[in-house]
């Protein structure tokens, strides 16, 4: 099964919550046809498919808090056998949230070839994710959650981006600023919207 993506390219695509990780991926997306996969997304969908483990990763996120790392990752890679034979590369948003899960992802599916670090500060992310709540309708967009997402990351998610830095496939897209800071490879020359 895992054969189907033996020669897989893939990217991780980390960073603090609200710091454009959707965003940016849709831009890769329309410049170079990757398939985007949202660790995010794959929970809320299930959570909006109303099964019983839908309900039960509902109340863990909404306490801001990291769903099994299982069970993330059994969603990641069906999602991603199922694009299999169309598939140039995957992006795939918000995984690894801890050291662990890079390790269990490159055991069972395989090594990336690029992590893409979206750098934004604490202030930037709790705005724009306060905006975001006004009308994104998810649970955890609300003060309370945004901070607890906030420390998680500080605490489990950075020390990922320190971990792949020893092999070299780091590369910071900074949000902070009008202009990119950092075009180090083809892949971000193309994250441009203005913070
Ligand atoms: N002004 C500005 N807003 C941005 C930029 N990138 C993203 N946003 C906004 O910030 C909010 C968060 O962006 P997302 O792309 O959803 O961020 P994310 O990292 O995927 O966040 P999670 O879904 O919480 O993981 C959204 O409302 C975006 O419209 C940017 O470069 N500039
Ligand atoms: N690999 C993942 C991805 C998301 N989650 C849970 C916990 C997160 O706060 C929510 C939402 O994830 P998402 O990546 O969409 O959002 P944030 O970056 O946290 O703002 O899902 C997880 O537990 N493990
Ligand atoms: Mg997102």
């Amino acid at each position: 099964m895992t054969d189907k993506l033996k020669d897989a390219k893939i990217v991780f695509v980390v960073g603090g919550p609200g710091s454009g990780k959707g965003t940016q991926c849709e831009k890769i997306v329309a410049k170079y046809g990757y398939t985007h996969l949202s660790s995010g997304d794959l929970l809320r969908a299930e959570v909006a498919s109303g099964s019983e483990r839908g309900k039960q990763l509902q109340a863990i996120m909404q306490k801001g808090e990291l769903v099994p790392l299982d069970t993330v990752l059994d969603m990641i890679k069906e999602a991603m056998i199922a694009k299999a034979d169309v598939s140039k590369g995957y992006l795939i948003d918000g995984y690894p949230r801890e050291v662990k899960q890079g390790e269990e992802f490159e055991k069972k599916i395989g090594a990336p070839a690029l992590l893409l670090y979206v750098d934004a500060k604490a202030e930037t992310m709790v705005k724009r994710l306060m905006k975001r709540g006004e009308t994104s309708g998810r649970a955890d967009d609300n003060e309370e959650t945004i901070k607890k997402r906030l420390d998680l990351y500080y605490k489990a998610t950075e020390p990922v981006i320190a971990y792949y830095e020893k092999c070299s496939i780091v590369r910071k897209v900074s949000r902070n600023t009008e202009r990119n800071m950092m075009l180090q490879s083809n892949m971000t020359s193309v994250l441009s919207l203005t913070p």
